[in-house]
C-alpha cells in the first residue's frame, strides 16, 4: 500500500518550526553587543597583565604619533601609550558605571517593591519622597557633590549611584504594580503564603528580568555621566586615566593628533551603544508577546490570497468575511492562528463564534478588526462591510469605521477601561474624536448613553473610576463606549466570562436590546453554548482556526454533523438531563497551531476518524439546512453520508456551492442542544467562494 503523504509531504506545508533558541530570539546584534563589553570587562580587568606599556610612562613612544603596531591606539601628548590608557580607563569607567547601578539598585528595588506592593501611605510616602527627589537637577546636584566633597572614585561612585536611587524605584515599584495584581500572587495569597514569601517567590522573580534590562541601561547612562564629570575635571584625577579625561586630555592637541581623541571617544561610544542594546534587547525578552512576534525571516507558511481578488457579496450581507487568513510568526514557525474563515452577518442579527480556548476566536476578531497583533503578522482574504472592501484601506481610514461602524466589547472590563481616568473622559473621548462634539456635548451624551444600558445615577457614574464601579456596570460602561458612536457591527468578545451569571443575563439581554433598537449586527465570542443556543442566529465552530461548522443556531444544535461540534455539545452540563450521564471530555489536546496535523486537524482526536481523515482536509460541505455546513469526510448524522462513500452524494458544484445530496433528516445529534433554542432559522446559503480552502 503506498504510504500516505506524511506531513513533511505535503505541498503546502511550511517549513519545520523554527526552534529558535534563546540565541537566537536576542538576535545577532546583541550578541555583538554583549562580546564587545565582554572584551572591554576583560580588557579592563587584566589590563595590568597585558603585554602594554604604563599607563603612566611617558615617553613609551614618541609623542602624539598615531596608531602603528607597537602602539596600536598611537600615543598622547606625553608621549604614554593610548591602549594602555584606555584599558586602564576603562576600570575606572566601568567600575563606576557597575558600582552605581549596584547602588541604586539596592537602595531602590527594596523601596520600590515596598512602594508597589504595599501601596496606600507607603506607596504614598515613598513616592512623594521619590518626586522631590527627581525634582533636583540631577549634574547640578552631582557637580555641587564632587567639588565639595572631592574629585575621587569613591565620592563620583557615590553621587552618580544615589542620583540613579529615584529611577530604580521607579521602575521597579511599576512592574511590582503590575505582578502583585495578577492571579497568581492573589493564589499565592490565598493559599495562606506570608508577604515575605510572596514577594521573594511570586514578585522577585519577574521584577528580576526587567531590572537586568534596566541595569545596562542605567550602566550607559553612568558611563556617559562619569565621563561628562572627568571631561570638566571632576572625576578620578591624573594620573589615574579616565575615558572622559582622556578626551579631554587630546581636545588641546586635537588637530595634530586626532586619534587621541577619536579612539577613547569611540571606544565609549561602542561600550555605551553596547550596553543600551543589551539592556533592550532583555526587555524585550521580558514582553512575552513581543518576542514571540519577532519576524522570522522566511516566506510565510501559505502564500496569502492575492490582493484584488474579488468576492461575490451575498445578498442582505452587513459584513461579509472572505477566506481570511492571520499567521503570526513566532519563534516556534508561523502560527496560522486565523486559516481561510468565512462568513456573514445580516443587520439585526447574532452571529456567535464557538470553540475550544485556541481555536481563534479572537484573533478572528481582531482579524476582521484590522487589529492583528505585531509588525510581522500577515492578513489575507477579505472583510466586506456594506459590501465595501475594507481591508485595503489606508491605517487612517480604518481607524474611522473602527470607531464608527464597528464597536468592541472585550471580556474584562477593568482591563478595557483606563484605570486612571474617569469614565465620563473616556466616555466623551470616542464621541469628541470621530463625532465631533464638544466637551459639553460629548458630557450630556455619555451620560444618556450611560443611562441607556442600565446604569443608575449616569451623572455621578460619569465622574468615577473604573476601580469604584462593580464588574457589570464596568461592563455596560464599556458596551455603552461600543454603542457610542452607532456602530452597525458590534464585536463583542466573552463579554460576560469576568461576569456572575446574574449579570451575565442582564448583559445580554442588554446586547439584545440595543441590536434590535439599533438594527446593529452582533458577532459574540462565547465559550458558553447555553448562551450561544439563546441569545444567537447563526453559529460559527471553529478549530484550529479553521470553521469546521456553521450554520443556523437551530439547525447546528439539533443536527450536529461534524464530531468536533457534538464533542462541545457532550462536554456541556444539562441539569434537565434525567439520565445524568457523566460529561464528556474531548480527548487529546488541540492542535499546535504552528504545527498542525495534515488532513482533518481534528482526526487525531477524533473517535470517528478514518484513513481518508489523516490525509485529505475535507471541505465545507452542505448539510440539508440550507446555509449548514461541516467539514467532515464522516459527519455524524445518519442522514448525511460522506461525499467519498457515495460518490454521487452531499457535495459542491464547481463554483463550490452547496449542490443537494441525499442526506434525508438523519437522527438529532447525540449530544443533544445545551438550552432553549431559539431564533429563525432563515440563512441563506453563504458564499464558500473563499472558505478556508480558498476555493
Ligand atoms: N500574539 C500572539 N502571537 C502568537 N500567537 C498568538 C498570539 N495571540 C494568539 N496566538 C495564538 O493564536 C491561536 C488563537 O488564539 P486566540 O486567542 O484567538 O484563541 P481563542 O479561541 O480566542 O482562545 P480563548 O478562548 O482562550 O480566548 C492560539 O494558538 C494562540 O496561542
Amino acid at each position: 500500500m503506498p504510504r500516505p503523504p506524511g506531513r513533511r509531504d505535503r505541498p503546502d506545508r511550511p517549513d519545520r518550526p523554527e526552534h529558535r533558541g534563546l540565541l537566537r530570539r536576542l538576535g545577532p546584534a546583541f550578541w555583538l553587543a554583549a562580546g564587545w563589553l565582554a572584551l572591554v570587562v576583560a580588557v579592563a580587568a587584566a589590563a595590568d597583565l597585558l603585554p602594554l606599556p604604563r599607563y603612566d610612562e611617558t615617553l613609551a613612544g614618541p609623542p602624539r604619533s598615531g596608531p602603528s603596531a607597537e602602539h596600536p591606539f598611537g600615543t598622547d601628548a606625553l608621549g604614554r601609550d593610548l591602549l594602555s590608557r584606555v584599558a586602564h580607563g576603562a576600570r575606572v569607567s566601568l567600575g563606576v558605571g557597575v558600582g552605581a547601578v549596584l547602588l541604586g539598585l539596592a537602595a531602590g528595588a527594596p523601596l520600590g517593591v515596598l512602594a508597589g506592593y504595599r501601596r496606600r501611605r507607603t506607596d504614598a510616602v515613598i513616592m512623594g519622597a521619590n518626586d522631590v527627589a527627581l525634582a533636583f537637577p540631577a549634574m547640578v546636584f552631582a557637580l555641587a557633590v564632587v567639588a565639595f566633597a572631592g574629585a575621587s572614585l569613591v565620592n563620583v561612585l557615590a553621587v552618580l549611584g544615589v542620583l540613579s536611587v529615584p529611577a530604580w524605584i521607579r521602575l521597579v515599584r511599576g512592574t511590582t504594580l503590575v505582578f502583585a495584581e495578577r492571579e497568581f500572587v492573589t493564589a499565592a495569597r490565598a493559599l495562606g503564603a506570608r508577604d515575605r514569601s510572596v514577594l521573594w517567590r511570586e514578585i522577585a522573580p519577574n521584577v528580576a528580568l526587567p531590572a537586568a534590562s534596566y541595569a545596562f541601561v542605567g550602566m550607559a547612562v553612568t558611563i556617559v555621566a562619569e565621563g561628562g564629570l572627568a571631561f570638566l575635571g571632576l572625576s578620578v584625577q591624573a594620573p589615574t586615566p579616565t575615558w572622559g579625561g582622556l578626551i579631554n586630555e587630546g581636545r588641546p592637541v586635537m588637530e595634530t593628533a586626532p586619534h587621541a581623541v577619536l579612539l577613547p571617544s569611540l571606544v565609549m561610544f561602542l561600550t555605551v551603544l553596547s550596553a543600551n542594546l543589551v539592556g533592550d534587547r532583555l526587555r524585550a525578552l521580558t514582553d512575552v508577546r513581543q518576542s514571540g512576534l519577532e519576524p522570522v525571516r522566511r516566506r510565510p507558511a501559505v502564500p496569502l490570497p492575492a490582493p484584488g481578488q474579488v468576492h461575490r457579496i451575498e445578498e442582505g450581507a452587513l459584513l461579509q468575511v472572505a477566506g481570511l487568513r492571520t499567521h503570526l510568526p513566532t519563534p516556534r514557525g508561523t502560527v496560522r492562528a486565523v486559516d481561510g474563515v468565512s462568513f456573514t452577518v445580516r443587520r439585526g442579527r447574532t452571529l456567535a463564534i464557538v470553540g475550544e480556548s485556541g481555536s481563534g476566536k479572537s484573533m478572528l476578531i481582531r482579524s476582521v478588526l484590522g487589529l492583528v497583533p505585531g509588525p510581522g503578522a500577515l492578513r489575507g482574504g477579505r472583510v466586506y462591510l456594506d459590501g465595501r472592501d475594507l481591508t485595503g484601506l489606508s491605517p487612517e481610514r480604518m481607524r474611522r469605521v473602527l470607531g464608527t461602524r464597528f464597536g468592541a466589547v472585550f471580556q474584562d472590563p477593568m482591563t478595557a477601561l483606563n484605570p486612571v481616568r474617569r469614565i465620563g473622559v473616556q466616555l466623551a473621548e470616542p464621541l469628541r474624536v470621530h463625532l465631533g462634539l464638544g466637551a459639553k456635548a460629548a458630557r450630556a451624551r455619555g451620560t444618556e448613553l450611560l443611562a441607556s444600558v442600565g446604569v443608575p445615577e449616569p451623572a455621578r457614574v460619569m465622574r468615577r473610576y473604573p476601580h469604584q464601579l462593580s464588574g457589570g456596570m464596568r461592563q455596560r460602561v464599556t458596551i455603552a463606549m461600543a454603542l457610542s458612536c452607532g456602530p452597525d457591527v458590534l464585536f463583542a468578545d466573552e463579554p460576560t466570562t469576568a461576569l456572575d451569571v446574574t449579570v451575565q443575563d442582564q448583559v445580554l439581554r442588554l446586547i439584545r436590546r440595543q441590536r434590535e433598537e439599533r438594527r446593529m449586527a452582533v458577532v459574540l465570542v462565547s465559550h458558553d453554548l447555553a448562551v450561544v443556543a439563546e441569545w444567537a442566529d447563526e453559529v460559527v465552530v471553529m478549530y484550529a482556526g479553521k470553521v469546521v461548522e456553521r450554520g443556523p443556531t437551530a439547525a447546528l444544535f439539533e443536527r450536529t454533523r461534524m464530531p468536533y461540534t457534538e464533542a462541545l455539545l457532550a462536554a456541556v452540563p444539562k441539569l434537565t438531563d434525567p439520565a445524568h450521564h457523566p460529561l464528556r471530555l474531548i480527548a487529546g489536546r488541540p492542535p499546535d497551531l504552528a504545527d498542525p496535523p495534515a488532513g482533518c486537524s481534528f482526526h487525531p482526536r477524533c473517535p470517528y476518524a478514518r484513513e481518508r481523515c489523516a490525509v485529505e482536509e475535507p471541505p465545507l460541505l452542505p448539510a440539508e439546512t440550507p446555509g449548514h455546513l461541516y467539514a467532515c469526510w464522516y459527519p455524524r448524522d445518519t442522514g448525511a453520508r460522506a461525499p467519498a462513500d457515495t460518490g454521487s452524494g452531499t457535495g459542491t458544484d464547481s463554483d463550490g456551492r452547496g449542490l443537494d445530496g441525499p442526506c434525508g433528516p438523519g437522527r438529532p445529534a447525540a449530544a443533544g442542544r445545551p438550552g432553549d433554542l431559539s431564533g429563525p432559522n432563515d440563512l441563506s446559503d453563504l458564499d464558500e467562494g473563499a472558505d478556508s480552502r480558498g476555493r
